[in-house]
């Protein structure tokens, strides 16, 4: 344990105890406004690159831009995709996540076709331009809300816990978080497996997500099945689930604490409505999406601060050499995006929520310094889906309704962002 072999020197860094190893400090509870103490710790002590053991699996850190990059667009070279066995449990031996090369390029693909930006522009836009309307207006006549449970969407129940279940040592013994979580994957499966075989019985098809995949596990030829359809449903869920609602729950928060952002917000949506009543017009169209620009920038601010994903993984796939240390085939690799986002060298005042630090810079893709949503090949998919439901939510927020905080607000990191007591509020529809 204390001598792993490695054809070469390894990073320095500990393994902890045998198969406990650190995860017990990887999970302690910290702010929301800093890197890792586990992590800035042993940057300290270490270097940018250390190694150490989560939940059994031997694990390096990567700190450093430009190795995340490096390691990002080594996909399926030196480096693949990887999670815990806790992790695929839960999301599904046969999700995509378990694909590589052409048969991942397939199945990403039948998600663009649902949250790529053809549909998000022809379809999704009116949905959530309608759906948004909708939330937003019951949420006046509910008195107090919290913030996060209300964006959340019908199958919250099952997925309930999931983040503390990802990583973790896959126990299947009541009472642990990796128990909740199957449990909750039971549950949802089954909702998704008997709308799938309802659909393909009836023969009436509905056109949408579920009827395209049943079309193509129809065709001939395809590597498609039910097994690997149902999971692809479950994945997005999942994906989208706590993401979303976490991200635009702090996106609020943000918004309620900077009266300057939320003026500057109004004055961006207001000029939309302007514009939109001499077109005599109600809904939102694509360009004026696309015109959002501060819009999209508190989107980012908010996003590069919240870290929702903590930690991304990939597995060594033949020993590889990175500044004179070798990492052994089998080990993992972690990128840790709030290192980058916090870090003083690349974000000015890096722990301040400033959108205007986002003027003129591109504000659309994965970088070296901003990867809130991955990068490569395996960037996520559905970042332009995350990106407009909070865009629109904006949108009719800061134009029509005023609201005050009751309760809650706080944030802390387990490390993935929680809301020990919420974020209560309440809205009232303004006058003008
Ligand atoms: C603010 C919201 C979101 C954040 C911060 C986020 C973050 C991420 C990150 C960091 C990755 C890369 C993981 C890796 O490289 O291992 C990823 C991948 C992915 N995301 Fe998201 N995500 C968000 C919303 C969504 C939504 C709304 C969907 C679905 C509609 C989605 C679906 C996916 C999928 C399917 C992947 C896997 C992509 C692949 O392996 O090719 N995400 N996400």
């Amino acid at each position: 344990w204390r001598n792993p072999k490695c054809n070469g020197k390894l990073p320095p860094g500990s393994l902890g105890f045998p198969v406990i190893g650190e995860t017990i400090q990887f999970f302690t509870p910290h702010s929301l406004y800093d890197i890792p103490p586990f992590i800035r710790k042993r940057m300290d002590r270490y270097g940018p690159l250390f190694l150490t053991s989560l939940v059994g699996q031997k694990v390096v850190v990567s700190t450093d831009p430009e190795i995340n990059y490096a390691i990002f667009q080594q996909e399926n070279k030196s480096f693949v995709i990887w999670y815990t066995e806790s992790f695929l449990e839960i999301i599904g031996q046969k999700s995509m996540m378990s694909y590589h090369g052409n048969l991942h390029k397939y199945l990403r693909n039948l998600i663009l076709h649902l949250v790529g930006p053809e549909n998000l522009r022809a379809n999704l836009l009116h949905e959530l331009d309608q759906t948004t309307r909708r939330h937003l207006h019951s949420w006046t006549t509910l008195g107090t809300v919290d913030v996060k449970e209300g964006v959340s969407q019908n199958l919250r129940g099952n997925f309930k816990a999931f983040m503390d279940g990802l990583i973790s040592f896959p126990l299947n013994i009541p009472g642990t978080a990796f128990h909740a979580c199957i449990q909750g994957r039971k549950r949802a499966v089954k909702v998704i497996k008997d709308v799938y075989r309802e659909r393909k019985a009836s023969k009436m098809r509905g056109n949408d997500f579920i009827d395209d995949l049943i079309e193509e596990v129809e065709k001939e030829e395809t590597i498609l099945n039910e097994a690997i359809a149902v999971d692809l449903v479950f994945l997005i869920l999942f994906a989208s689930h706590e993401t979303t609602s976490q991200a635009m729950t702090l996106l609020a928060k943000y918004i309620f604490d900077h009266p300057q952002v939320l003026a500057e917000l109004r004055k961006e949506h207001e000029a939309i409505l302007r514009s939109r009543e001499k077109e005599k017009s109600e809904m939102i169209t694509w360009e004026e999406y696309k015109s959002m620009t501060f819009t999209h920038m508190v989107i980012n601010e908010t996003v590069r601060l919240a870290n929702i994903v903590p930690g991304i993984f990939r597995k060594v796939v033949n020993d590889v050499n990175i500044k004179g240390y070798t990492i052994p085939a089998g080990w993992s690799i972690m990128v840790v995006p709030s290192v980058i986002h916090l870090n003083h060298d690349k974000y000015e005042n890096p722990l301040a929520f400033n959108p205007w630090r986002w003027e003129g810079k591109e504000l659309h893709a994965g970088s070296k310094t901003f990867m809130a949503f991955g990068g490569g090949v395996r960037l996520c998919v559905g970042a332009d889906f995350a990106k407009l439901q909070m865009a629109i939510f904006v949108h009719h927020l800061v134009t029509k309704y005023s609201w005050s905080v009751i309760e809650g607000g706080d944030v802390v990191r387990k490390p993935g962002l929680i809301f020990p007591n919420g974020l209560h509020i309440q809205i009232a529809e303004m006058n003008n």
